[in-house]
């Protein structure tokens, strides 16, 4: 199935390491919290993993001075790496590929200049995981507005890394651990998957085909079991409209799109099921049989995955001929303003996004190895 769906060049392969994975950190919007909490987090995991940063590297080295003296970084050009690959870095200092900013920078403050900037630091990483040098893309936040303030049309990565892989469709997946209610057992994780993704909600409905969400369903099971190693997964569809149109007195998607597109893809063998009211169906009973639930717009799942796991979560792009992950918040400019030294912003999701990273790659080489 993902032959037809990965026009692209698939990087999608096992990676023989000789030492720490090499993962690309894209720093996202540098008026934003993403210099600082890719740093704190690449700095943090650097003994398990090769975080190569990818940003202006004056900058970079100025902001990891001011977050911390001990964090170490070193420049190479992109030129670099076309020529000789990517060298073998050591723990002790972080490599940074350097992609200049237009602009001086002003915490807190956005500036068009610097929005090509962003956009070349991803175009990097898809060069440099199609090259062999990283195993996946990791993307900190950056601001979708400054792109767009920029002269390039842009919804989000997960929409830009599908149109320079050339992907014909991926799948918004975001995933966290819920913390156990005191004296219950540790839930199962939540992954919640969107059927759009940054659409405006009056566009919504019109989205919703039974040709799409069969290949949306497509995606998560063929990707739930590659790279994420889970044999038969179970997806759970939300609804549309309240009480999943109750019986069609409050909308017809639900039994006109939602449920044929489920009957096909479990003829096809997918454990897909639904559609449930989906102000009913994110409670334990249901979810711990669940591997994914399928949310069909974007404010109806994220919600209640950031409720249980703000922090914590990753955002992962399933369906594209690489990996990528990245945190399940924006740039914070409210605390990106008060300057990268007081370490108000979390880089726990940072940190998550990474670990999620290095885990897909290894269940791509595992499946890879049991499909031989
Ligand atoms: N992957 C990406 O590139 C994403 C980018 N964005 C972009 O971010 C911009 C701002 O989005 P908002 O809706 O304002 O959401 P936001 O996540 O930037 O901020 C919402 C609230 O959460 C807090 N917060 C966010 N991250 C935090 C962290 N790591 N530690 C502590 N507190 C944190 C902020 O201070 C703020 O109070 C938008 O342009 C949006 O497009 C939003 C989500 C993901
Ligand atoms: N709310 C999730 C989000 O906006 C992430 O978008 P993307 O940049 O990862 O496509």
């Amino acid at each position: 199935m993902s032959a037809t769906l990965h026009t692209g060049r698939s990087a999608l392969r096992p990676v023989h390491r000789a030492g720490r994975p090499a993962i690309a950190v894209t720093v996202g919007e540098p008026a934003g919290i993403g210099p600082e909490i890719s740093l704190r987090a690449a700095w943090a995991r650097r003994h398990e993993v090769n975080c190569v940063l990818l940003g202006d590297a004056a900058f970079l080295a100025m902001t990891a001075s001011t977050i911390d003296p001990d964090i170490k970084v070193a420049a190479l050009s992109l030129q670099a790496l076309r020529n000789g690959g990517l060298p073998r870095f050591g723990p002790e200092r972080l490599c940074v590929i350097d992609i200049p900013l237009a602009a001086h920078v002003v915490p807190g403050q956005l500036d068009k200049e610097n929005g090509r900037s962003v956009l070349a630091t991803l175009d990097a990483a898809i060069e440099g995981v199609q090259a062999g040098w990283f195993e996946a893309v990791v993307t900190a936040p950056l601001q979708k507005s400054t792109i767009n303030d920029a002269g390039v049309p842009f919804s989000g990565h997960t929409e830009y890394f599908a149109d320079r892989t050339g992907t014909a469709q991926v799948v918004m997946l975001l995933a966290g651990q819920p913390l156990a209610p005191a004296g219950k057992p540790v839930p199962p994780p939540l992954r919640v998957a969107l059927a759009t993704t940054h659409l405006a909600l009056k566009d919504v409905a019109a989205a919703l085909t039974r040709d799409g969400l069969g290949r949306t369903l497509d995606i998560i099971d063929h990707d739930l079991k590659t790279k994420f190693g889970i044999a038969a997964p179970r997806i759970l569809l939300c609804g549309l409209n309240p009480h999943a149109g109750e019986g069609g007195y409050l909308g017809r998607e639900d039994i006109d799109v939602i449920a044929p597109a489920i009957a096909a893809a479990q003829a096809r063998g997918i454990a897909a099921s639904g559609p449930y009211p989906a102000d009913t169906l994110f409670q334990p009973k249901y979810l711990r049989d669940a591997d994914c639930v399928l949310a069909m717009y974007h404010d109806q799942g994220l919600p209640v995955l950031k409720y249980a796991t703000f922090g914590e979560g990753v955002n992962i792009t399933l369906g594209l001929p690489l990996i990528r992950t990245s945190v399940d918040h924006g740039t914070a400019l409210d605390l990106a303003a008060q300057g990268p030294g007081l370490g108000l912003a979390d880089c726990g999701s940072m940190e998550a996004a990474i670990a999620t990273a290095v885990a897909m790659a290894d269940a791509v080489a595992a499946s890879s190895s049991s499909s031989q």
